[in-house]
């Protein structure tokens, strides 16, 4: 049997709870220049994934808010390193995580193409002779040479989209971006994915739309609080992950209802 394209196994990832973000001014003014040692500690964001994704398999990865699918397509992309376990890429990954391509907002959306695109080895011949492909499928038209920082969150994810499907890697790591576009604009991108998964190419793509994962997706992974619970196909997951919100909200429902009513029996008291 053919090696899996992805293989993870028992991966972790724990992050410090109170470590990464700058005080704001006020916050120092009011605490001083010190932690909080209530708000510190770590916590693991994913604890425990195993998996294997085969050549040409489309995987979502499903989950409530907060549950650990980016983190999971960040350690896949090689951004983030696991504190435990391990993750085997066989093959060149084309990531378009986080809305956007790893643009820079500095610099134009041509300098922008030329720099991303080269950095993840497209040659500086190919570049050229699809730049006018690239411009025209993010419909970005005389704005290339604005920078990017004067894009909307919808041109910045149009261009990284024209770009990094441009890429011909065998591995495409796709993080909500399918959210972002307007619907013309999916359309474009629903085909293009269409074409590569025809190609053979594996894809792993993270999003809170259903009918987006049903129509690319033969398997699903549901993450609920960064353990892999259910790895399943995409139906299975999907299934998994609405019945466990359904009975997550009517517990909510009944705690609700089960409060009010003691009160109520306070106040008659
Ligand atoms: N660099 C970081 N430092 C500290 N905590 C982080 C960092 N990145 C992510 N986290 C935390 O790890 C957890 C998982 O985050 P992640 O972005 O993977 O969730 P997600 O399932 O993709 O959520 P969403 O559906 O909202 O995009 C969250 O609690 C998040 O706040």
């Amino acid at each position: 049997m053919a090696e899996p394209v992805i293989e993870a196994k028992g991966l972790g990832v724990k992050f410090a709870m109170n470590r990464r973000r700058k005080r704001s001014l006020r916050e120092m003014f009011i605490h001083g220049n010190r932690r909080d040692p209530n708000k510190g500690g770590d916590f693991w964001a994913l604890r425990d994934v195993s998996f294997e994704i085969a050549k040409g398999d489309c995987v979502g990865i499903v989950g409530k808010n907060g549950t650990g699918k980016s983190t999971l397509l960040k350690l896949i992309a090689g951004v983030l390193m696991p504190d435990e376990g391990s993750v085997t890429v066989r093959g060149k990954v084309a990531p378009l995580l986080e809305l956007r391509a790893g643009f820079s907002d500095q610099l134009t959306g041509r300098e922008n193409v030329h720099l991303v695109g080269s950095l993840h080895g497209m040659s500086p011949k190919t570049l050229d002779e699809r730049f006018d492909e690239i411009v025209e499928f993010a419909e970005i038209g005389k704005f290339i040479d604005t920078p990017v920082r004067h894009y909307s969150s919808g041109m910045k994810v149009r261009l990284g989209f024209a770009l990094i499907s441009q890429l011909e890697h065998p591995i495409m790591l796709v993080d909500e971006v399918l959210a972002v576009g307007d619907k013309a604009f999916k359309q474009k991108c629903y085909a293009k994915i269409q074409e590569m998964l025809a190609n053979d190419r594996t894809m792993v793509l993270v999003s809170h739309s259903e009918g987006d994962l049903k129509r690319f997706c033969n398997r699903g992974l549901y993450i609920k609080r960064g353990e892999l619970v259910m790895d399943a196909d995409i139906k299975g997951a999907l299934d998994a992950y609405n019945a466990d919100t359904k009975a997550e909200t009517e517990a909510k429902k009944k705690e609700a209802e089960a409060k009010k009513k003691a009160e109520g029996d306070d106040k008659a008291a």
